[in-house]
């Protein structure tokens, strides 16, 4: 299903960020946004997944159908790595977690408390976890951050399959994953200040 966002304005701390935002995210496609810090992309990422309301605008084709990555790993540290997997894995209603410990090298590492691994190896598990969720639109903030350059093409050959396999994904990242997907700069996006509506005559 084709993930559509359409005259989206959303906001952080109350204040629009990014407004009149519209984008298809078609099945076998990745959209990479681009911008500069603070821009928004979060926000947005965080919106599009249903996590926070938009100001303005729909998101359709996104129900129970996305699984997001955000920043923060979200990980379990007294969980082990296998565990961690299957807690995920349940969530989703779904079982096996062999390709998602194969695919991110977490072989070695299955059996060891989540909380004992290193920045990168966190971020691998953090990854992992959109395998085992089965949903077809992958949501990812940033997911590189850590990541050493061969698993960094080791992730980006994984998006490759899931979109060869039919899924989507759309993944705020600042650099190039090799990905054959299109890009986006939500700079021209940024929201204009805010009217203000409290005007003090005692200043004139
Ligand atoms: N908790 C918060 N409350 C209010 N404003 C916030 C909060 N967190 C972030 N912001 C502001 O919201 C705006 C959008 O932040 P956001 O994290 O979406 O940007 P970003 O494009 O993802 O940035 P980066 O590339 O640095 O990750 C920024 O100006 C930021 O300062």
């Amino acid at each position: 299903m084709t993930l559509s966002i359409t005259d989206l304005t959303v906001a952080r701390g109350g204040l629009p960020v990014l407004e009149g935002v519209s984008f298809d995210v078609p099945p076998g496609v990745a959209l990479i946004l681009r911008g500069p810090n603070g821009i928004g992309k979060t926000t947005l990422l965080r919106t599009v997944a249903g996590l926070q309301p938009p100001m303005k605008g729909h998101v359709t084709g996104g129900e129970d159908q996305i699984a997001y990555a955000a920043h923060a790993d979200g990980i379990k540290p007294t969980l082990t790595v296998a565990e961690n997997l299957r807690f995920w894995a349940s969530v989703f209603g779904q079982d096996g977690i062999e390709r998602a410990i194969d695919g991110f090298n977490l072989g070695a590492l299955r059996d060891r408390p989540a909380g004992a691994l290193s920045a990168g190896q966190k971020r691998r598990l953090g990854l992992a976890r959109m395998l085992v969720t089965g949903r077809p639109i992958w949501i990812m903030d940033e997911p590189t951050v850590s990541l050493d350059t061969d698993h960094v093409r080791q992730f980006a050959q994984i998006v490759q399959d899931h979109l060869d396999q039919g899924g989507s994904a759309l993944i705020a990242t600042h650099i190039d994953l090799g990905l054959e997907g299109k890009v986006l700069n939500v700079g021209p996006f940024k929201a204009a200040p805010p009217p203000i509506d409290d005007f003090d005559g005692g200043f004139l």
